[in-house]
């Protein structure tokens, strides 16, 4: 297995006297997609928040990229190379498609910038014919190719999506997906949370699934497909 990006280390979350996670290790090798699932409300996005700073564990700890990230600030986490798209959308409403991405540019942490305005408009031709456009006049789906291709432009290591698919048409999802393919086979390291687990699992090498903060099962879509019971204890389906 290829060295690992982003680790998570018995981490324990609360918000407040809630605890939420409850000692879990996760593991993101470098160009590794891993699939994140469970019923809502299990701590997947609890988990995602504790891998980007966005939450402090109270215990246990995160890596990144071989560094421990305890007292590190959200945006120097992000700095050393992790994109993290949170639910809903993160474009600025009124600033036109090229002005989003352009604001959103940085080179990597070692100074390159594989990513360029030009190959994040290749992967979202959708996005090249609404250049001028403003945020506010795309529509869901186009937000959401928006928002990824800011992600993109900040050429991370690791790319985070939470329910990147959430309220899209089949068809715009499907579009989604595609293009979460399309990143994936770039070697950027991905870990997608998304309630359609078939899309998620086709995408993923890796697939862990949360119940109640914990790490119920670890495997690939092969191995998830071939455990009905998993499936509809763990994810209703
Ligand atoms: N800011 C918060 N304050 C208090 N409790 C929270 C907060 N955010 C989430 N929770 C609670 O933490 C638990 C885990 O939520 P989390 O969002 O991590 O779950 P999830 O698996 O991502 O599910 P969903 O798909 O519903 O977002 C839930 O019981 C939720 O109500």
């Amino acid at each position: 297995m290829h060295e690992p990006v982003l680790e998570a280390r018995g981490l324990h979350s609360f918000y407040g006297d809630s605890h939420i996670l409850h000692g879990v290790d996760f593991t993101l090798a470098r160009g590794e997609a891993v699939g994140l699932m469970g019923r809502n409300g299990m701590g997947k996005s609890t988990l995602l928040k504790s891998l980007v700073g966005v939450v402090t564990p109270r215990r246990g700890e995160v890596v990144a990229f071989g560094r421990r990230t305890r007292g590190m600030k959200v945006h120097e986490i992000a700095r050393l190379g992790i994109s993290y798209v949170p639910e809903g959308r993160g474009i600025f409403a009124n600033l036109s498609v090229r002005e989003n991405l352009n604001m959103a540019a940085r080179a990597d942490a070692d100074g390159r910038c594989d990513w360029t305005f030009e190959r994040v408009l290749d992967v979202f031709p959708r996005l090249a014919e609404r250049l001028g456009h403003g945020g506010q006049q795309l529509s869901g789906g186009e937000q959401q190719m928006l928002t990824i291709g800011r992600a993109l432009m900040t050429n991370p290591q690791v790319l985070i999506l939470d329910e990147a698919t959430e309220g899209l048409a089949p068809l715009v999802a499907r579009e989604i997906w595609r293009i979460i393919g399309v990143i994936r086979d770039t070697g950027i390291a991905t870990i997608l949370v998304d309630k359609n687990w078939r899309a998620v699992s086709d995408i993923t090498d890796r697939n862990v699934i949360l119940v109640k903060g914990r790490v119920v099962f670890e495997g690939s879509g092969g191995a998830l497909r071939a455990q009905p019971e998993l499936l509809s204890e763990h994810l209703g389906v």
